[in-house]
């Protein structure tokens, strides 16, 4: 896939949705979000049911208007010049929308280029292509309602792909697909990353966050509680939720409980199935007292740094 030229990727300042209906009270889907994707960047939005992941990224695409603040998408306005921003970004809703189950995956395709401007043999040539980048090649010539879900996210991503253009928008790529075919679908996503392009994508998906993005932001309630790279995410969660040690003793240590609690740093203690579960500010300070109280007691300990789940729960405030 030849990759586009370098350009200026995402740029969102202060953006607003106010949702407002005759009936209803207004709600604010979006409440002064800013955020930047460079070229050659994949930016994740992170966030539960309700965020504003979607409404951000349809603002993007320009589906949809912002009530105030401003987008620009490799330099076009998302509000002045939509005609610009369509063709300079891609997008991907996923989902059964978007595409006719009854034309074959090629025929969708140079339906959908047509729309771009594309036409005779290099429309067929560029769909063709794509197909055979997607991994759907071999399925050209058929009908997409014989595809599976995950061959049809892929289908989206080409037809998204097909004006090659320098920004892309996927909203849950992968929803709905089972790891084998998530896994594919995060390679591909990453190549087109690694050849320039900007992207932004939307999920809930942790796992996704986690190995695609090069940064992470949580949203909550319409508002950023956070960005940072994965890594500095779960760094973050280890200084506000400390670190999780999990120690087994001989069953023949009387209430261990009570000696625990002279732990330096501790933060919790609490049994789960015979295994101590103990939390405390700081995880290597405590490992060694606890190797030094218990002696050959300990029967097994570990240490574990708080997961991405974690830093995530505790910034989007845990509904359990
Ligand atoms: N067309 C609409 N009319 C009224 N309210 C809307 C509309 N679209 C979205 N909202 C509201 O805006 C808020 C944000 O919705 P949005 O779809 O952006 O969230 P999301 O983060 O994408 O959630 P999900 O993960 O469930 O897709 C929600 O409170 C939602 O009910």
């Amino acid at each position: 896939m030849s990759g586009p030229a370098p350009h200026d990727g995402l740029a969102v300042r202060e953006l607003r949705r106010v949702f407002t209906s005759r009936k209803k009270p207004p709600r604010t889907a979006l409440d002064g979000v800013s955020f930047d994707v460079a070229p050659g960047e994949l930016v994740t939005l992170l966030g539960p049911n309700g965020a504003g992941k979607t409404t951000t990224a349809r603002i993007l695409v320009t589906l949809l208007e912002p009530t105030s603040g401003t987008a620009t998408v490799a330099g076009a306005d998302v509000r002045t010049e939509p005609r610009a921003v369509r063709r300079r970004c891609g997008f991907s809703f996923g989902g059964d929308t978007g595409l006719y189950p009854r034309l074959t995956a090629l025929e969708n395709l140079k339906f959908f280029g047509t729309m771009y401007g594309m036409a005779g043999r290099p429309l067929t040539a560029r769909a063709s292509h794509l197909l055979g980048e997607m991994g759907l090649g071999d399925r050209a010539g058929d009908k997409v309602e014989t595809f599976s879900r995950g061959m049809r996210q892929r289908l989206h991503i080409a037809r998204a792909l097909l004006h090659d253009p320098p920004v892309l928008v996927l909203d849950e790529p992968s929803a709905g697909l089972d790891p084998a075919a998530g896994r594919q679908l995060r390679t591909l996503v990453r190549k087109l990353v690694d050849e320039g392009r900007a992207v932004l994508l939307t999920t809930h998906d942790l796992v996704e966050a986690e190995q695609l993005s090069d940064r992470v932001l949580v949203l909550r309630a319409g508002t950023v509680v956070a960005e940072a790279s994965p890594a500095r995410l779960r760094a973050l969660a280890g200084d506000a939720l400390g670190t999780r040690i999990q120690l087994e003793l001989h069953e023949d240590v009387a209430a261990p409980e009570t000696a625990l609690a002279a732990c330096p740093g501790l933060r919790g203690v609490r049994t789960e199935g015979g295994v101590w579960v103990v939390d405390v500010a700081d995880g290597p300070a405590a490992a060694t007292w606890i190797l030094q109280t218990f002696g050959p007691q300990v029967v097994n300990l570990s240490v574990a740094p708080p997961s991405l789940e974690d830093a995530y729960l505790d910034l989007v405030g845990d509904p359990a």
